[in-house]
């Protein structure tokens, strides 16, 4: 079976002035469909930078990071933004919703963006997979910090994606919220058939993936 996407070779160098942070220095990594990764590592240890490079929202300085057998490296800018509105979903540790539109709305913006029509039953799958079918027309500043996290999932979720990209998703969430949240995120993409590629601190998050990732001085162990 063919990864679904592919980091051969990746480095990533920033440049502050005259200094160079080697954040990447060269990871091969291959994701699979209907698999979930979690990503671990030290603090500045590169998860993000790796994150950001696999979906597309960053370059790589060197090497390539191929989804489907494109190079996301060579797309034009407008190909990338749509490959990324269609085939990946992403959950930060920020909500970012939007304060002024309710739950539904915030929901079907990315249907919307892609001028889209809303799967009614998709939403309504969706919104009842992550318990939140009593909440449509509620705005965020009325659902608990866990009720938005399950909002920004939902939103991740609505364009059907092949891969769920997650930064500490549960960073803002205490315990039970956090394991709720994680419960849920698994629970859908199992439904949904996605991929999860998951930063996180917390190991006990990170174990229930089907691959743990190592990272350390931005080399894979
Ligand atoms: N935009 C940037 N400009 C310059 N240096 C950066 C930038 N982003 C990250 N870095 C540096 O690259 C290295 C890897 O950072 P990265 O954020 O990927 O680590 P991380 O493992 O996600 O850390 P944390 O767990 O603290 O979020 C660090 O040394 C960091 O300071």
């Amino acid at each position: 079976m063919d990864a679904l996407l592919t980091a051969k070779k990746v480095k990533k160098v920033y440049s502050i002035g005259e200094t160079k942070v080697h954040a990447l220095k060269g990871v091969d990594l291959d994701i699979y469909e209907n698999t979930f990764y979690s990503i671990v590592g030290k603090s500045g240890s590169g998860k993000s930078t790796l994150l950001h490079l696999l979906s597309g929202m960053d370059k790589p300085t060197e090497g390539r990071v191929v989804f489907q057998g494109k190079d996301m490296g060579n797309l034009p800018d407008k190909e990338l933004s749509r490959m990324k509105r269609k085939e990946f979903g992403f959950v930060f540790q920020a909500y970012h919703l939007l304060p002024e539109l309710c739950v539904l709305e915030n929901v079907l913006l990315p249907v919307y963006l892609d001028y889209g029509e809303p799967d009614q039953n998709h939403v309504d799958e969706v919104m009842t997979c992550l318990g939140l079918q009593d909440k449509y027309y509620k705005f965020p500043s009325q659902l608990s910090g866990g009720e938005q996290q399950r909002v920004a999932i939902a939103r991740a979720l609505m364009n059907k994606p092949r891969i769920i990209f997650a930064d500490e998703p549960t960073g803002n969430l205490d315990q039970e919220n956090s394991d709720e949240v994680i419960e849920l995120l698994i629970n859908s993409s199992l439904r949904f058939h996605q991929s999860i590629v998951l930063v996180t601190h917390d190991m006990d998050i990170a174990q229930r993936a089907d691959r743990v990732v190592h990272i350390k001085d931005g080399v894979l162990s």
